[in-house]
């Protein structure tokens, strides 16, 4: 049976577009779009169980939580140095141990991004990569992968793709999550509509400074889990980590049971042991494991680090 999909994009009102000339130059959001039906040969139940071989994010924090284990949540940015050192980086956190791996879109403009990963964005940039490209990528990868992949995106490229077909896309690769930091909450509300609709847990980050009440709506409407951003500024290597994050943690506990990860600043394995020791149910390094393979001599050397890196930190957890 062919079954015909009208998307009509959603146009999503209420705030302009901050930079229409977005490095994707994809369509206009408000076109409207009838997918061929050669791609579509299936019953929409079968299309909706087109997914990776691998669990989403909820079942495997609850896998973990159930061993008593801390997951280990790498990012790294897709097409830093080039995607098929992504495609190699992704295999190898996977089987160093990574329990979730969050891959960043790169954006010309990353306001909450340290100047590790805003250079890693030029650098994927120059080299011209695109969602189209780091999507074929991920067709290929996320099959071979044990671990979900979680996507983090700023919210001006979905916006320019389509809500809608930018779910759409991302489900079919089988990424699991998606986190887009500089979406208002506001905003995740109409984002949730169509990841639901997908399958992809859009996981909400709450920060020191955010009001309680304005927490737990956050906690409340996050899926997949809490991304507990540890202190306040851009991303980036920090020397120490902050000693608020047992009180933050607390607090949020009091408003959900949901998992929580917490990110910002960690590059050391006594960051992370520290942090798990504090009650996370995650801890995501960024910037650390970025400048390792985007600023080694070699894509070859990069990677040969990035193992020994992800070694130790993931031993710090045992
Ligand atoms: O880089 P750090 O300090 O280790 O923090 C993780 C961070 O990189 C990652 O989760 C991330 C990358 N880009 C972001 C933008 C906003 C919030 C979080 C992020």
């Amino acid at each position: 049976m062919t079954t015909f999909l009208r998307y009509t994009s959603t146009t999503v009102t209420g705030f302009q577009l901050k930079n229409p000339q977005n490095p994707f130059h994809l369509h206009s959001h408000s076109q409207t779009r009838t997918l061929s039906t050669q791609k579509r040969l299936v019953t929409p139940m079968a299309a909706l169980s087109i997914t990776s071989p691998t669990t989403n994010i909820s079942d495997t924090f609850r896998k973990l939580k159930d061993q008593g284990k801390v997951a280990f949540i790498p990012y790294i940015t897709a097409g830093d140095p080039d995607l098929s050192t992504t495609a190699q980086a992704l295999k190898m956190l996977d089987s160093c141990g990574s329990d979730l791996i969050e891959l960043g879109v790169p954006y010309s403009d990353p306001i909450l991004d340290g100047p590790v990963i805003q250079a890693s964005a030029t650098r994927s940039l120059a080299r011209g990569t695109n969602f189209n490209a780091i999507m074929s990528m991920l067709k290929e990868v996320v099959p071979q992968l044990s671990c979900p992949i979680v996507l983090f995106s700023y919210l001006n490229p979905i916006l320019n793709h389509g809500v809608e077909k930018f779910m759409h896309n991302i489900m079919d690769v089988g990424v699991h999550g998606l986190v887009v930091p500089d979406a208002p909450f506001e905003v995740t509300k109409s984002l949730r509509i169509e990841a639901v609709k997908n399958k992809i847990e859009l996981a909400l980050l709450t920060t020191p400074t955010t009001p309680t009440d304005r927490m737990k709506n956050i906690v409340e409407a996050s899926e997949g889990f809490v991304y507990l951003v540890s202190s306040v500024g851009v991303t980036g290597v920090r020397e120490s980590v902050n000693e608020q994050v047992p009180t933050l943690l607390r607090e949020i506990r009091e408003a959900t049971s949901k998992p929580v990860a917490v990110g910002f600043g960690l590059s050391k394995p006594e960051h992370l042991k520290k942090v798990a020791e504090w009650g996370a149910d995650g801890v995501i390094v960024g910037s650390a494991i970025v400048k390792v393979l985007g600023e080694a001599k070699s894509p070859k050397e990069g990677l040969k680090e990035l193992e020994t890196f992800i070694k130790s930190f993931k031993s710090a957890l045992l």
